[in-house]
């Protein structure tokens, strides 16, 4: 087990500045690649040999930086899953895969910011939520979105995970720990956690503390993530591609389902060959897309239609927010009053709602570099509803549920 710094972080190996004996800009050896990328975490690069990296051959190279992160293992063992973590986790999964599989007859609901950019904020939005979520516990499964990676369609703040200092200095380092703890202490308090797994080299950070998972609508058609989520101990949805195709999601949940053989890094951080058992608790999320939203019951049957003749388990999760929304709050929450009247009536095939929501309602933008312009509590990506449109969420896809029992 590696030794832990003072503050219970992993150790960090210090390396030569990349420039010269001060930093200064005087050359670097020969042989080293040479630059600094801005908002660098100083002290922490690595020189990079051109002969040692497949990346770059040659010098002067297009690669200027890199800088060693500790293991998942040294990460997890910084900042570890106490036991009462570990059971709470297993049990919310457990109850998830039910839901999904049609044995437990609660909903699953995940609900929370597009993004976590404050973790503060997220802590504080959990605590205001739990009452309600205990409340309605006899009928809904409420996890929360703790999305701290963010899949961009081309340029912008790309999450908690990347870039933590909201500054563009991209200290995944400090984006990972401050994350793994984040996803701990929601757990401590007693209320799941949901993320998107972006970057598969990253997933082993943090995967033990997370209910379950999405696969984005951007990354659905990715063979690197669909061969991960085979080896995830944890339920994951996947998306209809961002342009609406269906096709792609049931797909990859076939190939999730079966055993795969493919590349990754183990625990200790060694980039290994890794077999998969598959995860049979994998399912299809319908989010919408650019020709407009994917709702409607008729877009549900023929999804569970599609599932079924693909021999898969016909039910899924609906996300009211993004392409089912056109990324507008106020339409998302009529998108899940429109979807508790149709769970109400006993429409099958719904196992999930998705819907973001955070502090404060509407979204702002990021200035780089200045944090302290940002309103408390709002998002910095897609637009949420607020606290008391999220509990009223709640209270009408409970009363969905609860219509429906009747109805049996
Ligand atoms: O969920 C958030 C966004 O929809 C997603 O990350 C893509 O955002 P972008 O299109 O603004 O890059
Ligand atoms: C990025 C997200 O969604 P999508 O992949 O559907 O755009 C998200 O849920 O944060």
């Amino acid at each position: 087990m590696p030794r832990l710094g003072p503050d219970g972080s992993p150790p960090v190996t210090r390396h030569p500045p990349l420039t010269g004996p001060a930093g200064r800009g005087e050359p670097a050896p020969a042989g080293l690649a040479v630059g600094r990328q801005r908002g660098a975490a100083r002290g922490k690069e690595r020189p990079v040999p051109a002969e040692a990296t497949t990346l770059a051959p040659t010098a002067p190279s297009r690669l200027l930086r890199s800088t060693r992160l500790p293991s998942p293992a040294g990460l997890r063992a910084a900042i570890p899953a106490d036991p009462d973590v570990r059971a709470f986790v297993d049990a919310s999964r457990s109850a998830t895969a039910a839901i999904l599989h049609g044995t437990d007859d609660r909903l699953l609901v995940i609900i929370g910011p597009c993004s976590v950019h404050d973790p503060a904020a997220a802590l504080e939005y959990a605590d205001r939520l739990l009452p309600t979520t205990r409340e309605l516990a006899d009928r809904l499964h409420v996890v929360l979105r703790c999305y701290v990676e963010k899949p961009r369609t081309a340029l912008g703040w790309q999450g908690l995970v990347n870039d933590p200092g909201l500054d563009g200095g991209q200290d995944i380092d400090r984006g990972l720990t401050v994350s793994r703890r984040l996803l701990r202490d929601l757990a401590r308090r007693g209320m799941p956690t949901a993320t998107e797994f972006v970057d598969p080299l990253l997933t082993g950070y943090l995967a033990d503390l997370v209910t379950w998972a999405a696969i984005g609508a951007r990354t659905a058609q990715s063979p690197a993530h669909r061969q991960l989520c085979s080896a995830l101990d944890l339920p994951v949805g996947i998306k209809n591609t961002t342009a609406g195709n269906i096709g792609p999601a049931v797909d990859a949940v076939r190939v999730a389902a079966d055993p795969q053989t493919f590349s990754g890094l183990d625990a200790d951080g060694a980039v290994s060959v890794l077999s998969s058992a598959g995860n049979p608790d994998c399912h299809v999320i319908l989010r919408g897309g650019d020709d407009g939203p994917n709702y409607s019951t008729a877009d549900v049957a023929a999804t569970t239609g599609l599932l079924r003749t693909s021999g898969l388990r016909p039910r899924l999760v609906v996300d009211a927010s993004h392409g089912n929304s056109g990324k507008d709050h106020l339409r998302a929450e009529q998108v899940v009053a429109e979807l508790a009247v149709r769970v109400g009536d006993g429409e099958p095939g719904i196992a999930g709602v998705m819907v973001e929501s955070f502090l404060r309602s509407g979204r702002q933008d990021l200035v780089t570099g200045r944090p302290d312009l940002l309103d408390h509590g709002r998002s910095i990506t897609d637009s949420c509803s607020d606290l008391d449109a999220a509990r009223t969420m709640l209270r009408q896809l409970a009363d969905g549920v609860e219509r429906a029992r009747r109805h049996r």
